[in-house]
């Protein structure tokens, strides 16, 4: 049989081709659709799925809650899920706010030309512009030039920084400083009597300060010697005692003084030599001497502690005393303490550093608890009730010792003012120690007469020794130090005072507080072994504003064939880190067992990061922090090293 052919035309067979894909195109949609539909069953069933355990746990739910608990069975109860809200308050703006910009040159932000935005007219964004206006529209007068209600928190701001015024704590209520006496607040007696004394501006201290008391703050008082600060708790506490008269006489309705005297002072103020306390007790009487009948009695070793019971005895308003005598008449019943709700700690870092604390806290039993402010510093206090008011000055507080302190206070708002030293030019002079006492003459000599010097010493033996041989070299000088009398120790700081000797040759009780106007010169013939003693006694010069005339001198005795090397170089000039190297050297050679060579002390010139490198390594070696190195000068050196608390023991 003859096979057939078929033929099929190329038209027929391009035809079954694309039937063939068709076909194969047409099952692979309805694949693509059959598969969709079941995915969209399967979401379907899930969703119905998740509606209806929905539905069963909240009828689980309200089925718990409202039907009574089965006996025995443990009942599970369903807490939903907390929803996450972020509080409000606490949580950190890092935006800058116009008025935080205290710098004069504000206003030239507001005039910077806009050249981008939407160029509305000209390439300026008016309605951006617009904003910015109404952002800085401010009034940029100073502070001064404007009524204390026009005052905004910019300008006190200013305010703070003109006087170098910080505050830390106390939370945010803290009444702000005044601007000039009139606006303290302070009774017109007291006014008439700062007037009187002829303290005519307020200081930095008592700026700030003299408010925070008189709205009965707990206050911790850091600002350098001789800015004042005896006055900047004076007033206050005398205000204090006019306004507390009037109210318990108004309440209680005493009867009689000699009643009233029974209760006891109204405040106390707490310091560490008997000297202070016969100073702070002078400017208390100076200060109240328009307010009539004010009686202010210290209470120090040295004196018939019988006489000063008898003179508790007769009525008083102030105490001021020295702790171990005050706890004295406590214990002899010479004194209670029963109203006394105003308490100041002068010299507040040694008095809690150095030995005094189990006294503190004896005389602040003896005072009434019951008006103790909230522990809770968000509380407001009330206006019109007498809480316990602590005041802590000094014009060094090392943070341990600051740390310590709080535990009197509640509360408190630290107001630190300045820092050590401003007023004071500092030299060091490097010699050995047989040359000492020569040096010391030279130096004496180039005062001349009629100059007054104090000549610091670390040791009362050491006091009396180079007290006999200044005097067989004729000068005019007293001693002074703690195994003197107390009668020799008031004729040598009134004679002082009085210009009959110009020369005092002291050990540090003289080192803190005490008030010699016209002191021009402080001469550390010993080098004292803490960076506090140093800074309290070159305070005893530059005060009250004054400058230091030619300041301090530490004399300090190295022997300099043993010194070794440091330094040398030009990047830095000697009259910028003078005091800087005056103040750390002699530290330096004092407290490392490291030594150091200077080439030159006259004209010198430091290599500071030599020298930083220098003093990290020994701070280290000594176990001491570091950070101290950050800044230079003196200032900054003493300061850093009361924060990094490296006060050297
Ligand atoms: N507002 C004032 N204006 C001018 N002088 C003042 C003012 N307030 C106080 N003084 C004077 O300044 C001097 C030093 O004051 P004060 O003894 O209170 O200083 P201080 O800060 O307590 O010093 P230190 O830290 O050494 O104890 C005193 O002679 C005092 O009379």
């Amino acid at each position: 049989m003859k096979p057939v052919f078929v033929t099929i035309s190329t038209r027929q067979r391009k035809q079954e081709e694309f039937a063939t894909r068709d076909d194969h195109r047409d099952s692979k949609r309805r694949t693509r659709r059959r598969r969709k539909h079941g995915e969209r069953d399967q979401k379907d069933g899930e969703r119905r799925e998740r509606v209806e355990e929905k539905l069963v746990a909240e009828r689980d739910r309200s089925r718990i809650e409202h039907m009574p608990p089965i006996e025995g069975q443990q009942q599970q109860i369903i807490i939903p899920p907390k929803k996450r809200v972020m509080a409000k308050q606490g949580r950190f703006s890092f935006d800058w706010d116009n008025t935080d910009d205290t710098s004069s040159r504000v206003d030239h932000l507001e005039e910077a030309p806009l050249l981008f935005g939407r160029s509305y007219r000209a390439g300026i964004d008016r309605p951006e512009q617009r904003k910015r206006k109404k952002l800085f529209d401010f009034d940029l007068r100073h502070w001064s030039e404007k009524k204390v209600e026009e005052m905004k928190e910019r300008d006190g701001r200013i305010f703070r920084e003109d006087f170098n015024i910080s505050y830390k704590g106390g939370g945010s209520k803290i009444s702000r400083p005044m601007r000039s006496w009139a606006e303290s607040g302070l009774t017109p007696q007291l006014l008439r009597a700062v007037e009187r004394a002829g303290h005519h501006n307020p200081t930095p201290i008592q700026i700030a300060a003299i408010p925070l008391g008189l709205q009965q703050r707990d206050v911790i008082g850091i600002a350098h010697t001789g800015s004042g600060k005896t006055a900047a708790f004076i007033l206050p506490m005398l205000n204090y005692i006019v306004a507390s008269r009037g109210f318990i006489k108004n309440t209680r309705e005493l009867e009689n003084d000699e009643a009233e005297a029974e209760e006891g002072p109204y405040a106390v103020v707490m310091v560490p030599t008997r000297e202070l306390a016969q100073q702070i007790e002078d400017e208390t009487i100076k200060l109240s001497h328009y307010l009539s009948g004010i009686k202010v009695v210290s209470i120090v070793g040295g004196q018939s502690i019988e006489e000063q019971g008898f003179r508790i005895r007769q009525g008083c308003d102030v105490v001021i005393a020295t702790p171990g005598r005050l706890i004295d008449c406590l214990h002899r019943r010479y004194i209670v303490l029963n109203r006394c709700n105003y308490v100041v700690l002068d010299e507040a870092d040694r008095m809690t550093g150095e030995g005094f604390e189990p006294q503190i806290l004896g005389v602040l039993d003896a005072m009434p608890s019951t008006n103790l402010k909230p522990e809770d510093q968000d509380k407001e206090l009330d206006e019109k009730k007498i809480y316990r008011t602590t005041y802590m000055f000094s014009a060094t507080m090392p943070p341990a010792v600051e740390q310590l302190a709080r535990k009197y206070l509640r509360n408190p708002v630290v107001v630190t003012v300045g820092s050590a030293g401003n007023l004071i030019t500092q030299h060091v002079i490097m010699m050995n120690s047989s040359e000492k006492l020569h040096r010391l003459e030279k130096l004496l000599d180039q005062l001349g007469g009629d100059k007054m010097a104090i000549v610091f010493v670390n040791t009362k033996r050491c006091a009396d020794t180079l007290s006999r041989a200044l005097d067989k070299a004729g000068y005019r000088l007293t001693t002074f130090h703690g195994d003197k009398s107390q009668e020799q120790r008031e004729l040598s700081l009134e004679g002082f005072r009085a210009k009959r000797y110009n020369v005092l040759v002291a050990t540090d009780v003289a080192g803190r507080g005490i008030d010699i106007p016209d002191v021009a010169h402080v001469i550390n013939y010993d080098m004292p072994d803490k960076i506090e003693k140093y800074t309290h006694r070159i305070g005893r010069t530059g005060r009250a504003g004054k400058t230091g005339a030619q300041g301090n001198y530490g004399l300090v005795a190295v022997d300099v064939d043993y010194l070794s090397l440091i330094l040398c170089g030009q990047a830095y000039t000697y009259a910028k880190f003078q005091s800087f190297f005056m103040v750390l050297i002699p530290f330096i050679l004092l407290f490392s067992d490291r030594t150091l060579k200077v080439w030159s002390l006259d004209g010198l010139q430091v290599h500071i990061d030599l020298v930083i490198e220098f003093l990290k390594v020994w701070a280290l070696a000594a176990g001491k922090k570091t950070e101290m190195l950050a800044t230079c000068g003196s200032d900054a050196v003493i300061n850093l090293w009361h924060d990094s608390d490296a006060a050297i023991v």
